[in-house]
Protein backbone atom coordinates (compact mmCIF):
# COMPACT_ATOMS: atom_id res chain seq x y z
CA UNK A 1 0.00 0.00 0.00
CA UNK A 2 2.91 2.25 -0.30
CA UNK A 3 2.60 4.60 -3.09
CA UNK A 4 -1.15 5.04 -2.04
CA UNK A 5 -3.13 7.97 -2.00
CA UNK A 6 -6.39 9.41 -1.08
CA UNK A 7 -8.65 12.80 -1.29
CA UNK A 8 -9.93 13.45 1.80
CA UNK A 9 -13.64 13.27 0.56
CA UNK A 10 -12.80 9.65 -0.69
CA UNK A 11 -11.91 9.13 3.45
CA UNK A 12 -15.51 10.59 4.36
CA UNK A 13 -13.53 13.87 5.17
CA UNK A 14 -13.73 17.43 4.77
CA UNK A 15 -11.09 20.40 5.59
CA UNK A 16 -12.82 23.61 6.94
CA UNK A 17 -11.63 25.29 4.08
CA UNK A 18 -13.67 23.01 1.99
CA UNK A 19 -10.05 22.34 -0.07
CA UNK A 20 -9.75 18.53 -1.31
CA UNK A 21 -6.18 17.06 -0.33
CA UNK A 22 -4.53 13.72 -1.10
CA UNK A 23 -2.77 12.21 1.85
CA UNK A 24 -0.67 9.09 1.89
CA UNK A 25 -1.26 7.37 4.67
CA UNK A 26 -2.59 8.29 8.36
CA UNK A 27 -1.08 8.87 11.68
CA UNK A 28 -2.02 9.05 15.25
CA UNK A 29 1.06 9.55 16.84
CA UNK A 30 3.31 12.74 15.40
CA UNK A 31 6.35 10.60 15.74
CA UNK A 32 5.06 8.02 12.84
CA UNK A 33 3.84 11.40 10.72
CA UNK A 34 4.94 10.73 7.08
CA UNK A 35 5.55 12.94 4.13
CA UNK A 36 1.64 13.65 3.08
CA UNK A 37 0.03 11.97 5.83
CA UNK A 38 -2.97 13.07 7.97
CA UNK A 39 -2.49 13.47 11.05
CA UNK A 40 -4.73 12.56 14.07
CA UNK A 41 -4.51 14.90 16.97
CA UNK A 42 -6.49 13.35 19.33
CA UNK A 43 -7.53 14.23 22.68
CA UNK A 44 -5.66 12.81 25.13
CA UNK A 45 -5.80 11.75 28.99
CA UNK A 46 -2.33 12.80 29.86
CA UNK A 47 -2.24 15.37 26.42
CA UNK A 48 -3.51 16.74 23.71
CA UNK A 49 -2.26 15.36 20.33
CA UNK A 50 -2.39 19.02 19.17
CA UNK A 51 0.41 19.93 21.18
CA UNK A 52 2.38 17.63 18.69
CA UNK A 53 1.22 18.84 15.49
CA UNK A 54 4.52 21.38 15.04
CA UNK A 55 6.41 18.04 14.85
CA UNK A 56 4.42 16.15 12.80
CA UNK A 57 3.81 19.37 10.17
CA UNK A 58 8.27 18.94 9.96
CA UNK A 59 7.25 15.56 9.35
CA UNK A 60 5.77 16.47 6.85
CA UNK A 61 1.59 16.08 7.41
CA UNK A 62 -0.37 17.36 4.57
CA UNK A 63 -3.93 17.56 6.57
CA UNK A 64 -4.48 17.43 10.24
CA UNK A 65 -7.72 16.08 12.13
CA UNK A 66 -8.81 16.92 15.31
CA UNK A 67 -11.81 18.46 17.66
CA UNK A 68 -12.56 21.84 18.56
CA UNK A 69 -10.24 22.47 21.52
CA UNK A 70 -7.20 21.18 19.21
CA UNK A 71 -7.93 23.49 16.63
CA UNK A 72 -8.03 26.41 18.55
CA UNK A 73 -4.77 25.61 19.57
CA UNK A 74 -3.04 24.97 16.46
CA UNK A 75 -4.84 27.35 13.78
CA UNK A 76 -2.16 29.77 13.24
CA UNK A 77 0.29 27.09 13.43
CA UNK A 78 -0.95 25.45 9.84
CA UNK A 79 -0.16 27.06 6.86
CA UNK A 80 -1.79 25.54 4.05
CA UNK A 81 -2.19 22.51 5.76
CA UNK A 82 -5.79 21.16 5.81
CA UNK A 83 -7.88 21.30 8.77
CA UNK A 84 -10.59 18.75 9.39
CA UNK A 85 -12.40 19.33 13.03
CA UNK A 86 -14.63 17.23 14.19
CA UNK A 87 -17.31 16.47 17.15
CA UNK A 88 -15.63 13.28 17.93
CA UNK A 89 -12.48 12.82 16.05
CA UNK A 90 -11.10 9.64 17.36
CA UNK A 91 -15.26 8.27 15.64
CA UNK A 92 -13.88 10.21 12.42
CA UNK A 93 -10.61 8.32 12.52
CA UNK A 94 -11.58 4.82 13.24
CA UNK A 95 -14.44 5.48 10.36
CA UNK A 96 -11.62 7.09 7.86
CA UNK A 97 -8.95 4.42 8.65
CA UNK A 98 -11.89 1.50 7.48
CA UNK A 99 -12.16 3.59 3.60
CA UNK A 100 -8.57 4.01 3.77
CA UNK A 101 -7.57 0.31 3.80
CA UNK A 102 -11.29 -0.54 1.96
CA UNK A 103 -11.75 -4.01 3.17
CA UNK A 104 -12.57 -6.64 6.04
CA UNK A 105 -13.34 -10.36 6.27
CA UNK A 106 -16.71 -10.73 4.88
CA UNK A 107 -17.80 -12.09 8.53
CA UNK A 108 -16.49 -10.12 11.20
CA UNK A 109 -17.97 -10.26 14.91
CA UNK A 110 -16.68 -9.23 18.40
CA UNK A 111 -17.07 -9.53 21.82
CA UNK A 112 -16.98 -7.79 24.67
CA UNK A 113 -17.62 -8.49 28.78
CA UNK A 114 -14.81 -8.53 31.87
CA UNK A 115 -13.88 -11.90 31.28
CA UNK A 116 -13.98 -14.30 28.85
CA UNK A 117 -13.58 -12.40 25.97
CA UNK A 118 -10.24 -14.37 24.07
CA UNK A 119 -11.40 -17.50 25.23
CA UNK A 120 -14.84 -16.62 23.20
CA UNK A 121 -12.78 -15.06 20.02
CA UNK A 122 -10.91 -18.27 19.95
CA UNK A 123 -13.65 -20.14 20.55
CA UNK A 124 -15.37 -19.07 17.59
CA UNK A 125 -12.37 -18.86 14.98
CA UNK A 126 -11.66 -22.45 16.07
CA UNK A 127 -15.49 -23.40 14.83
CA UNK A 128 -15.59 -21.71 11.63
CA UNK A 129 -11.74 -23.05 11.24
CA UNK A 130 -13.09 -26.91 11.83
CA UNK A 131 -15.80 -26.27 9.26
CA UNK A 132 -12.77 -25.45 6.84
CA UNK A 133 -13.53 -21.66 7.09
CA UNK A 134 -10.36 -18.85 6.61
CA UNK A 135 -10.40 -17.81 9.89
CA UNK A 136 -8.60 -15.55 12.43
CA UNK A 137 -9.54 -13.76 16.12
CA UNK A 138 -7.91 -10.94 17.22
CA UNK A 139 -7.42 -9.42 20.72
CA UNK A 140 -4.88 -10.20 23.89
CA UNK A 141 -3.01 -13.36 22.25
CA UNK A 142 -2.75 -11.05 19.04
CA UNK A 143 -3.74 -12.27 15.63
CA UNK A 144 -4.18 -16.36 15.94
CA UNK A 145 -6.09 -19.18 13.91
CA UNK A 146 -5.31 -18.93 9.33
CA UNK A 147 -2.56 -15.78 10.17
CA UNK A 148 -0.72 -15.08 13.30
CA UNK A 149 0.89 -12.24 14.37
CA UNK A 150 1.10 -10.11 17.95
CA UNK A 151 -1.05 -7.51 18.57
CA UNK A 152 0.25 -4.79 21.36
CA UNK A 153 -3.89 -4.31 22.43
CA UNK A 154 -6.46 -6.44 22.88
CA UNK A 155 -8.17 -3.67 20.67
CA UNK A 156 -5.37 -2.04 18.43
CA UNK A 157 -5.68 1.63 17.88
CA UNK A 158 -8.30 2.23 14.31
CA UNK A 159 -5.12 2.12 12.10
CA UNK A 160 -3.50 -0.52 13.44
CA UNK A 161 -7.11 -2.83 13.78
CA UNK A 162 -7.98 -2.44 9.80
CA UNK A 163 -4.49 -2.72 8.57
CA UNK A 164 -4.39 -5.96 10.34
CA UNK A 165 -8.56 -6.69 8.94
CA UNK A 166 -7.22 -5.47 5.42
CA UNK A 167 -4.08 -7.53 5.43
CA UNK A 168 -5.81 -10.71 6.41
CA UNK A 169 -9.43 -10.13 3.95
CA UNK A 170 -6.22 -9.47 1.05
CA UNK A 171 -4.98 -12.89 2.36
CA UNK A 172 -8.29 -15.05 1.72
CA UNK A 173 -9.03 -14.53 5.27
CA UNK A 174 -13.08 -14.61 5.48
CA UNK A 175 -14.21 -15.15 8.80
CA UNK A 176 -12.51 -12.96 12.20
CA UNK A 177 -13.74 -12.79 15.75
CA UNK A 178 -12.58 -9.80 17.90
CA UNK A 179 -12.17 -8.31 21.24
CA UNK A 180 -13.97 -5.08 22.01
CA UNK A 181 -11.86 -4.27 24.99
CA UNK A 182 -13.85 -1.45 27.18
CA UNK A 183 -10.58 0.75 26.49
CA UNK A 184 -11.11 0.29 22.31
CA UNK A 185 -15.54 1.07 22.71
CA UNK A 186 -14.62 4.15 24.53
CA UNK A 187 -12.14 5.31 22.32
CA UNK A 188 -13.91 4.55 19.19
CA UNK A 189 -11.53 1.92 18.07
CA UNK A 190 -13.84 -0.13 16.11
CA UNK A 191 -16.32 2.12 15.45
CA UNK A 192 -15.47 1.53 11.15
CA UNK A 193 -15.75 -2.38 11.42
CA UNK A 194 -18.54 -3.65 10.13
CA UNK A 195 -19.94 -6.34 12.10
CA UNK A 196 -22.61 -9.47 11.76
CA UNK A 197 -22.65 -9.97 15.16
CA UNK A 198 -21.71 -9.11 18.18
CA UNK A 199 -21.28 -10.65 22.05
CA UNK A 200 -21.66 -10.17 25.75
CA UNK A 201 -19.79 -12.16 28.43
CA UNK A 202 -20.17 -10.78 31.45
CA UNK A 203 -19.51 -7.61 33.42
CA UNK A 204 -17.71 -7.45 36.88
CA UNK A 205 -15.14 -5.05 38.37
CA UNK A 206 -12.21 -4.42 36.57
CA UNK A 207 -10.27 -1.05 34.71
CA UNK A 208 -11.62 1.67 37.77
CA UNK A 209 -7.99 3.08 36.97
CA UNK A 210 -8.98 4.29 33.63
CA UNK A 211 -13.05 4.31 33.77
CA UNK A 212 -14.88 6.85 36.47
CA UNK A 213 -17.07 4.68 38.03
CA UNK A 214 -18.62 1.09 37.27
CA UNK A 215 -21.39 2.97 35.51
CA UNK A 216 -19.19 4.35 33.19
CA UNK A 217 -17.12 1.01 32.44
CA UNK A 218 -20.49 -0.94 31.51
CA UNK A 219 -21.36 2.39 29.50
CA UNK A 220 -18.66 2.03 27.23
CA UNK A 221 -19.10 -1.98 27.06
CA UNK A 222 -22.82 -1.23 25.74
CA UNK A 223 -21.15 0.81 22.99
CA UNK A 224 -20.86 -2.17 21.16
CA UNK A 225 -24.58 -2.71 20.53
CA UNK A 226 -25.62 0.73 21.26
CA UNK A 227 -23.75 2.18 18.61
CA UNK A 228 -21.03 -0.15 17.00
CA UNK A 229 -23.00 -3.19 15.81
CA UNK A 230 -26.09 -1.86 13.05
CA UNK A 231 -29.47 -2.31 12.96
CA UNK A 232 -29.31 -5.30 10.72
CA UNK A 233 -27.05 -7.02 13.38
CA UNK A 234 -26.90 -10.27 15.87
CA UNK A 235 -26.27 -9.54 19.59
CA UNK A 236 -25.61 -12.67 21.55
CA UNK A 237 -26.46 -12.35 25.16
CA UNK A 238 -25.46 -14.29 28.55
CA UNK A 239 -28.35 -13.37 30.25
CA UNK A 240 -27.05 -15.15 33.60
CA UNK A 241 -25.15 -12.00 34.03
CA UNK A 242 -26.81 -9.84 36.29
CA UNK A 243 -26.21 -7.03 33.89
CA UNK A 244 -27.25 -9.30 30.75
CA UNK A 245 -30.70 -7.78 30.77
CA UNK A 246 -29.60 -4.22 30.49
CA UNK A 247 -27.46 -5.36 27.59
CA UNK A 248 -30.95 -7.10 26.22
CA UNK A 249 -32.67 -4.29 26.39
CA UNK A 250 -30.06 -2.18 24.73
CA UNK A 251 -29.91 -4.24 21.54
CA UNK A 252 -33.94 -5.24 21.71
CA UNK A 253 -33.95 -1.01 21.28
CA UNK A 254 -31.91 -0.95 18.32
CA UNK A 255 -33.64 -3.63 16.30
CA UNK A 256 -31.19 -6.64 16.55
CA UNK A 257 -31.86 -9.95 16.31
CA UNK A 258 -31.02 -11.41 19.64
CA UNK A 259 -29.80 -14.59 20.70
CA UNK A 260 -29.38 -15.82 24.53
CA UNK A 261 -27.54 -17.43 26.07
CA UNK A 262 -27.42 -18.91 29.82
CA UNK A 263 -28.96 -21.45 32.28
CA UNK A 264 -32.35 -19.42 32.25
CA UNK A 265 -34.89 -21.33 30.94
CA UNK A 266 -36.16 -18.74 28.23
CA UNK A 267 -32.62 -18.64 26.98
CA UNK A 268 -31.86 -19.72 23.31
CA UNK A 269 -28.83 -21.98 23.49
CA UNK A 270 -29.77 -22.84 27.25
CA UNK A 271 -27.37 -24.79 29.98
CA UNK A 272 -28.62 -27.41 31.05
CA UNK A 273 -26.41 -29.87 32.79
CA UNK A 274 -22.39 -30.61 33.48
CA UNK A 275 -20.60 -33.38 34.57
CA UNK A 276 -16.62 -32.83 35.09
CA UNK A 277 -14.29 -35.77 35.05
CA UNK A 278 -9.93 -34.99 34.84
CA UNK A 279 -10.04 -34.08 31.23
CA UNK A 280 -12.86 -32.42 30.92
CA UNK A 281 -16.95 -32.32 30.79
CA UNK A 282 -19.88 -33.54 29.24
CA UNK A 283 -22.62 -30.89 28.13
CA UNK A 284 -26.21 -31.02 28.15
CA UNK A 285 -27.76 -28.01 26.33
CA UNK A 286 -30.86 -27.00 24.49
CA UNK A 287 -31.07 -25.10 21.37
CA UNK A 288 -34.45 -23.76 20.79
CA UNK A 289 -35.41 -26.05 23.20
CA UNK A 290 -33.92 -29.01 21.42
CA UNK A 291 -31.67 -31.14 23.85
CA UNK A 292 -27.93 -31.41 22.42
CA UNK A 293 -24.61 -33.20 24.30
CA UNK A 294 -21.28 -32.15 23.39
CA UNK A 295 -17.88 -34.01 25.00
CA UNK A 296 -15.85 -30.85 26.06
CA UNK A 297 -12.05 -31.34 26.78
CA UNK A 298 -12.18 -27.90 28.43
CA UNK A 299 -11.50 -27.65 32.22
CA UNK A 300 -14.11 -25.09 33.96
CA UNK A 301 -17.74 -25.07 34.42
CA UNK A 302 -17.25 -21.48 32.73
CA UNK A 303 -15.87 -22.42 29.61
CA UNK A 304 -19.92 -23.91 28.71
CA UNK A 305 -21.07 -20.67 28.44
CA UNK A 306 -17.83 -19.29 26.62
CA UNK A 307 -18.44 -21.94 23.98
CA UNK A 308 -22.15 -21.52 23.94
CA UNK A 309 -21.57 -17.67 23.46
CA UNK A 310 -18.97 -18.89 20.61
CA UNK A 311 -21.68 -21.17 19.42
CA UNK A 312 -24.34 -18.68 18.95
CA UNK A 313 -21.71 -15.71 17.30
CA UNK A 314 -20.87 -18.57 14.97
CA UNK A 315 -24.53 -19.65 14.40
CA UNK A 316 -25.15 -15.89 14.02
CA UNK A 317 -22.43 -15.58 11.19
CA UNK A 318 -25.39 -18.09 9.01
CA UNK A 319 -23.73 -21.26 9.90
CA UNK A 320 -26.14 -24.32 10.31
CA UNK A 321 -26.50 -25.09 14.41
CA UNK A 322 -26.14 -28.58 13.95
CA UNK A 323 -23.02 -27.90 11.86
CA UNK A 324 -22.42 -25.69 14.82
CA UNK A 325 -22.39 -28.12 17.33
CA UNK A 326 -20.46 -31.31 15.91
CA UNK A 327 -17.25 -29.03 15.55
CA UNK A 328 -17.42 -28.33 19.97
CA UNK A 329 -15.75 -31.21 20.82
CA UNK A 330 -12.26 -30.38 18.70
CA UNK A 331 -12.11 -26.89 20.83
CA UNK A 332 -9.40 -26.76 22.43
CA UNK A 333 -7.57 -24.96 25.43
CA UNK A 334 -7.27 -21.24 24.72
CA UNK A 335 -3.18 -20.77 26.03
CA UNK A 336 -3.31 -19.66 29.36
CA UNK A 337 -6.83 -19.99 30.15
CA UNK A 338 -7.46 -23.28 32.40
CA UNK A 339 -4.01 -24.54 31.21
CA UNK A 340 -3.01 -28.00 32.56
CA UNK A 341 0.51 -27.79 32.28
CA UNK A 342 2.35 -29.90 34.57
CA UNK A 343 1.39 -32.89 36.82
CA UNK A 344 3.33 -34.12 39.50
CA UNK A 345 4.73 -37.70 40.14
CA UNK A 346 1.84 -38.58 42.57
CA UNK A 347 -1.01 -37.33 40.32
CA UNK A 348 -1.72 -33.45 41.44
CA UNK A 349 -2.08 -31.26 38.83
CA UNK A 350 -0.92 -27.76 37.76
CA UNK A 351 -3.16 -25.03 35.78
CA UNK A 352 -2.00 -21.69 34.62
CA UNK A 353 -5.14 -19.52 34.43
CA UNK A 354 -5.29 -15.53 33.40
CA UNK A 355 -7.72 -14.96 36.04
CA UNK A 356 -6.89 -11.18 36.80
CA UNK A 357 -9.92 -9.98 38.19
CA UNK A 358 -11.87 -10.84 41.81
CA UNK A 359 -14.53 -12.28 39.46
CA UNK A 360 -12.13 -14.58 37.91
CA UNK A 361 -10.17 -15.94 40.47
CA UNK A 362 -13.56 -16.67 42.02
CA UNK A 363 -14.43 -18.59 39.07
CA UNK A 364 -11.26 -19.98 38.20
CA UNK A 365 -11.33 -21.51 41.69
CA UNK A 366 -14.59 -22.71 41.76
CA UNK A 367 -13.93 -23.89 38.53
CA UNK A 368 -11.36 -26.34 39.82
CA UNK A 369 -12.74 -27.48 42.78
CA UNK A 370 -15.03 -30.53 41.21
CA UNK A 371 -11.92 -31.82 39.29
CA UNK A 372 -9.85 -31.67 42.91
CA UNK A 373 -10.38 -34.65 45.64
CA UNK A 374 -7.63 -32.73 47.85
CA UNK A 375 -6.88 -29.15 48.72
CA UNK A 376 -6.93 -26.14 46.23
CA UNK A 377 -3.32 -24.44 46.32
CA UNK A 378 -3.50 -20.53 44.92
CA UNK A 379 -0.55 -18.45 43.33
CA UNK A 380 -1.64 -14.86 42.77
CA UNK A 381 -1.20 -11.39 42.93
CA UNK A 382 -2.58 -8.16 41.11
CA UNK A 383 -0.55 -5.49 38.59
CA UNK A 384 0.50 -2.33 39.16
CA UNK A 385 -0.59 0.40 37.88
CA UNK A 386 -4.02 -1.15 37.27
CA UNK A 387 -7.70 -0.71 39.05
CA UNK A 388 -5.93 -0.39 43.26
CA UNK A 389 -9.82 -2.02 44.42
CA UNK A 390 -9.61 -4.81 42.78
CA UNK A 391 -6.71 -6.09 45.34
CA UNK A 392 -8.80 -6.81 48.50
CA UNK A 393 -11.27 -8.02 46.47
CA UNK A 394 -8.92 -10.62 44.64
CA UNK A 395 -7.90 -11.54 48.50
CA UNK A 396 -11.21 -12.21 49.64
CA UNK A 397 -11.86 -13.94 46.91
CA UNK A 398 -8.65 -15.95 47.12
CA UNK A 399 -9.52 -16.60 50.95
CA UNK A 400 -12.95 -18.04 50.16
CA UNK A 401 -12.73 -20.32 47.15
CA UNK A 402 -8.58 -21.60 48.30
CA UNK A 403 -7.23 -23.66 50.85
CA UNK A 404 -3.80 -22.64 50.58
CA UNK A 405 -3.15 -18.95 49.53
CA UNK A 406 0.11 -17.75 47.95
CA UNK A 407 0.28 -14.12 47.48
CA UNK A 408 3.36 -12.99 45.22
CA UNK A 409 3.71 -10.12 42.35
CA UNK A 410 2.47 -9.89 39.17
CA UNK A 411 3.85 -7.22 36.66
CA UNK A 412 4.25 -4.12 39.57
CA UNK A 413 5.19 -1.78 36.73
CA UNK A 414 5.54 1.34 39.00
CA UNK A 415 4.51 0.46 42.18
CA UNK A 416 6.36 -1.06 44.95
CA UNK A 417 5.57 -4.38 45.16
CA UNK A 418 5.41 -5.13 48.76
CA UNK A 419 2.58 -2.20 48.88
CA UNK A 420 0.80 -4.20 46.47
CA UNK A 421 0.90 -7.68 48.30
CA UNK A 422 -0.11 -5.44 51.22
CA UNK A 423 -3.52 -4.56 50.43
CA UNK A 424 -4.23 -8.22 48.76
CA UNK A 425 -3.15 -9.62 52.22
CA UNK A 426 -5.62 -7.20 54.05
CA UNK A 427 -8.35 -9.31 52.87
CA UNK A 428 -6.45 -12.46 53.32
CA UNK A 429 -4.20 -12.65 55.33
CA UNK A 430 -3.38 -15.98 56.13
CA UNK A 431 -2.10 -16.19 53.12
CA UNK A 432 2.18 -17.24 52.42
CA UNK A 433 4.08 -14.26 51.06
CA UNK A 434 6.33 -14.56 48.51
CA UNK A 435 7.04 -11.67 46.40
CA UNK A 436 9.28 -13.49 43.63
CA UNK A 437 6.98 -15.44 41.30
CA UNK A 438 9.29 -18.14 40.44
CA UNK A 439 9.96 -18.94 44.10
CA UNK A 440 6.13 -18.59 44.80
CA UNK A 441 5.66 -21.40 42.29
CA UNK A 442 8.20 -23.58 43.45
CA UNK A 443 6.47 -23.56 47.10
CA UNK A 444 3.03 -23.82 45.29
CA UNK A 445 3.56 -27.22 43.85
CA UNK A 446 6.01 -28.21 46.97
CA UNK A 447 2.91 -28.17 48.92
CA UNK A 448 1.18 -30.67 46.19
CA UNK A 449 -0.01 -33.42 47.81
CA UNK A 450 -1.54 -36.70 46.16
CA UNK A 451 -5.52 -35.40 45.39
CA UNK A 452 -4.35 -31.47 44.83
CA UNK A 453 -4.24 -28.81 42.63
CA UNK A 454 -2.31 -25.73 42.06
CA UNK A 455 -3.67 -22.77 40.38
CA UNK A 456 -0.87 -20.54 39.36
CA UNK A 457 -3.38 -17.12 38.27
CA UNK A 458 -3.00 -13.78 36.95
CA UNK A 459 -0.36 -14.08 33.95
CA UNK A 460 -2.45 -16.57 31.57
CA UNK A 461 0.07 -16.20 27.89
CA UNK A 462 1.82 -13.44 29.13
CA UNK A 463 5.82 -14.02 28.64
CA UNK A 464 7.46 -11.14 30.74
CA UNK A 465 7.54 -9.71 34.58
CA UNK A 466 7.04 -5.92 34.02
CA UNK A 467 9.09 -4.51 36.91
CA UNK A 468 9.28 -0.57 36.47
CA UNK A 469 10.01 -0.24 33.02
CA UNK A 470 11.74 -3.45 31.86
CA UNK A 471 10.51 -6.70 31.16
CA UNK A 472 12.01 -9.92 32.52
CA UNK A 473 11.34 -13.00 30.45
CA UNK A 474 8.44 -15.46 32.53
CA UNK A 475 6.19 -17.78 31.84
CA UNK A 476 4.04 -19.48 34.28
CA UNK A 477 4.07 -22.26 32.63
CA UNK A 478 7.55 -22.89 32.13
CA UNK A 479 8.11 -22.14 35.69
CA UNK A 480 5.34 -24.69 36.85
CA UNK A 481 7.27 -27.23 34.45
CA UNK A 482 10.68 -26.46 36.10
CA UNK A 483 9.28 -26.77 39.50
CA UNK A 484 7.97 -30.15 38.89
CA UNK A 485 11.24 -31.50 37.18
CA UNK A 486 13.20 -30.14 40.06
CA UNK A 487 11.15 -31.37 42.79
CA UNK A 488 10.24 -34.67 41.27
CA UNK A 489 13.43 -35.34 40.19
CA UNK A 490 12.79 -35.02 36.12
CA UNK A 491 14.41 -33.52 33.51
CA UNK A 492 12.57 -30.07 32.51
C1 LIG B 1 -5.15 4.76 28.33
C2 LIG B 1 -5.26 4.55 26.85
O1 LIG B 1 -5.98 3.69 26.40
N1 LIG B 1 -4.52 5.36 26.08
C3 LIG B 1 -4.66 5.35 24.63
C4 LIG B 1 -4.90 6.76 24.17
O2 LIG B 1 -3.81 7.48 24.58
P1 LIG B 1 -3.96 8.76 25.48
O3 LIG B 1 -5.22 9.45 25.13
O4 LIG B 1 -3.79 8.39 26.89
O5 LIG B 1 -2.64 9.49 24.94
P2 LIG B 1 -1.81 10.69 25.52
O6 LIG B 1 -0.52 10.14 26.01
O7 LIG B 1 -2.63 11.56 26.41
O8 LIG B 1 -1.50 11.46 24.16
C5 LIG B 1 -2.54 12.08 23.39
C6 LIG B 1 -2.31 11.90 21.94
O9 LIG B 1 -1.04 12.44 21.59
C7 LIG B 1 -0.36 11.56 20.74
N2 LIG B 1 1.08 11.77 20.87
C8 LIG B 1 1.72 11.55 22.05
C9 LIG B 1 3.09 11.74 22.13
C10 LIG B 1 3.82 12.18 21.00
O10 LIG B 1 5.03 12.39 20.99
N3 LIG B 1 3.13 12.39 19.85
C11 LIG B 1 1.80 12.19 19.76
O11 LIG B 1 1.23 12.37 18.69
C12 LIG B 1 -0.84 10.18 21.18
O12 LIG B 1 -0.70 9.23 20.14
C13 LIG B 1 -2.30 10.44 21.53
O13 LIG B 1 -3.13 10.26 20.39
O14 LIG B 1 -4.96 6.83 22.75
C14 LIG B 1 -3.78 6.34 22.09
C15 LIG B 1 -4.00 6.51 20.59
O15 LIG B 1 -5.16 5.90 20.18
C16 LIG B 1 -3.54 4.88 22.47
O16 LIG B 1 -2.37 4.40 21.86
C17 LIG B 1 -3.41 4.78 23.99
O17 LIG B 1 -3.32 3.42 24.35
C18 LIG B 1 -2.25 3.12 25.26
C19 LIG B 1 -0.99 2.81 24.48
C20 LIG B 1 -2.59 1.93 26.17
O18 LIG B 1 -1.72 1.36 26.78
N4 LIG B 1 -3.81 1.53 26.30
C21 LIG B 1 -4.19 0.38 27.14
C22 LIG B 1 -4.49 0.78 28.58
C23 LIG B 1 -5.41 -0.26 26.52
O19 LIG B 1 -6.00 0.29 25.59
N5 LIG B 1 -5.80 -1.43 26.99
C24 LIG B 1 -6.98 -2.07 26.48
C25 LIG B 1 -7.60 -2.97 27.51
C26 LIG B 1 -7.01 -4.32 27.76
C27 LIG B 1 -7.87 -5.16 28.72
O20 LIG B 1 -9.08 -5.41 28.48
O21 LIG B 1 -7.36 -5.57 29.75
C28 LIG B 1 -6.66 -2.76 25.16
O22 LIG B 1 -7.57 -2.81 24.30
O23 LIG B 1 -5.52 -3.23 25.00
N1 LIG C 1 -17.33 -16.72 31.17
C1 LIG C 1 -16.52 -16.44 32.18
N2 LIG C 1 -17.01 -16.11 33.40
C2 LIG C 1 -16.18 -15.80 34.41
N3 LIG C 1 -14.84 -15.83 34.34
C3 LIG C 1 -14.29 -16.16 33.16
C4 LIG C 1 -15.09 -16.46 32.02
N4 LIG C 1 -14.27 -16.73 30.99
C5 LIG C 1 -13.02 -16.57 31.43
N5 LIG C 1 -13.01 -16.25 32.75
C6 LIG C 1 -11.83 -15.98 33.60
O1 LIG C 1 -11.21 -14.82 33.07
C7 LIG C 1 -9.86 -15.09 32.68
C8 LIG C 1 -9.52 -14.36 31.41
O2 LIG C 1 -10.22 -14.97 30.34
P1 LIG C 1 -10.11 -14.36 28.89
O3 LIG C 1 -8.69 -14.11 28.60
O4 LIG C 1 -10.89 -15.18 27.96
O5 LIG C 1 -10.86 -12.96 29.18
P2 LIG C 1 -10.68 -11.53 28.53
O6 LIG C 1 -12.03 -10.90 28.69
O7 LIG C 1 -10.17 -11.65 27.17
O8 LIG C 1 -9.61 -10.80 29.45
P3 LIG C 1 -8.78 -9.42 29.06
O9 LIG C 1 -9.72 -8.30 29.34
O10 LIG C 1 -7.64 -9.39 29.99
O11 LIG C 1 -8.38 -9.51 27.64
C9 LIG C 1 -9.80 -16.60 32.52
O12 LIG C 1 -8.48 -17.02 32.69
C10 LIG C 1 -10.77 -17.07 33.57
O13 LIG C 1 -10.17 -17.08 34.83
N1 LIG D 1 -5.16 -6.46 30.04
C1 LIG D 1 -5.09 -6.52 31.47
C2 LIG D 1 -4.23 -7.68 31.82
C3 LIG D 1 -3.84 -7.79 33.27
C4 LIG D 1 -2.99 -8.99 33.52
C5 LIG D 1 -2.24 -9.01 34.79
N2 LIG D 1 -1.15 -9.93 34.63
C6 LIG D 1 -1.73 -7.62 35.17
O1 LIG D 1 -0.64 -7.29 34.76
O2 LIG D 1 -2.43 -6.90 35.90
C7 LIG D 1 -4.57 -5.21 32.03
O3 LIG D 1 -3.61 -4.69 31.49
O4 LIG D 1 -5.17 -4.72 32.97
MG1 LIG E 1 -8.61 -10.74 26.27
Amino acid sequence: MGEQSKSLSELGLTAGSGREVRVTGLSVDSRHVKDGHLFAALPGSKVHGAEFVPFALRMGAAAVLTDRDGAAMIRDQLGDVALIVAEDPRQTLALAAALWFEVQPQICVAVTGTNGKTSVASFTRQIWRALGLEAVNLGTTGVEGAWEAPLAHTTPEPITLHRTLAEAARNGITHAAMEASSHGLDQRRLDGVSLTAAAFTNFTQDHLDYHASLDEYFAAKAGLFGRVLGEDGTAVINIDDARGPDMLQIAESRGHDILTVGRRADAALRVVSQRFDPTGQDLRFEWNGDAQQVRLGLIGGFQAENVLVAAGLAIASGIEARDVFATLPKLTTVRGRMQLVATRENGAAVFVDYAHTPAALETALKALRPHTMGRLIVVYGAGGDRDKGKRPLMGAAASDHADVRIVTDDNPRSEDPGAIRSQILKSDPDAIEVGDRAEAILRGVDALEPGDTLLIAGKGHETGQTVGDTVYPFDDAEQASVAVAALDGRVA
